[in-house]
């Protein structure tokens, strides 16, 4: 079975986890071997770096840096091993989100996170990235009926406009990997869409 890395990315509220769990259920049906993973985490070492990611203080920086020694650690640990053995990985978040939350959200220079991405990556990127694209305002009243938030959720909608701008930047970068999911309609408009984008790979 042929491997495939499937990224899902958006800013908080957009809607991945609701479609993860369907994704799945439809590779495994089609008899692919699925590991389902997320990032911040997917490691030991690395879910207890996303703890303090998540819910301590720190600079641009630092985020970075803690959120790429948990990504070396989750590709060495997990990511590697299941694409080797012909796995279908699917992660809820990857490095889009890093140039998008800390470059675009924080304005950390780019050049930092790319420099990260080579060192840490060695060229590994997603073979497809839905992207989870609706309104800061839209996601932000989605999250309000859903949970509380935490320290990223806390951000006001400027902050999530330009995370959304980063997302933006990131795709148009790399149109081949990417997929633009019109996240603000219903959750079976949304599904329709992913799967249309799966049947257009013949996944
Ligand atoms: N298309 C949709 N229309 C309306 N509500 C939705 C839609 N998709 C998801 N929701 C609801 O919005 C909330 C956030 O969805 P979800 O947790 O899937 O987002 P997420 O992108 O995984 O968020 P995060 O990245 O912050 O974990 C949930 O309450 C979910 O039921
Ligand atoms: C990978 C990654 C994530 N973030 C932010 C984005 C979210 O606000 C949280 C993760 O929470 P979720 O409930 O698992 O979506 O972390 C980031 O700022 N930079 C990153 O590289």
């Amino acid at each position: 079975m042929k491997s495939r890395f499937i990224t899902f990315e958006g800013i908080d509220g957009a809607g991945k986890s609701t479609h993860i769990a369907a994704l799945t259920e439809r590779l495994a049906q089609g008899g692919a071997a699925v590991v389902n993973t997320r990032e911040p985490g997917g490691t030991v070492l690395a879910e207890t770096l996303r703890g303090l990611f998540l819910h301590s203080g720190m600079d641009s920086l630092t985020e970075a840096l803690l959120v790429f020694a948990g990504r070396r650690d989750h590709l060495q640990r997990v990511i590697e091993p299941a694409l080797a053995a012909g796995q279908t990985v699917l992660c809820d978040r990857f490095t889009d989100a890093s140039f998008a939350y800390q470059g675009a959200g924080r304005g950390m220079d780019l050049s930092i996170l790319e420099t990260l991405e080579d060192w840490v990556q060695e060229g590994r990127q997603p073979d497809l990235t839905l992207w989870f694209d609706l309104p800061a305002l839209m996601a932000a009243q989605r999250r309000a009926a859903a949970r509380e938030a935490d320290r990223f959720e806390q951000q006001d909608l400027e902050f999530f406009e330009r995370v959304r701008g980063g997302y933006a930047e990131r795709a148009a970068a790399a149109p081949q990997r990417f997929a633009r999911i019109d996240a603000s309609l219903s959750v079976p408009e949304v599904a329709a869409q992913i799967a249309a984008v799966m049947e257009a790979r013949g996944w």
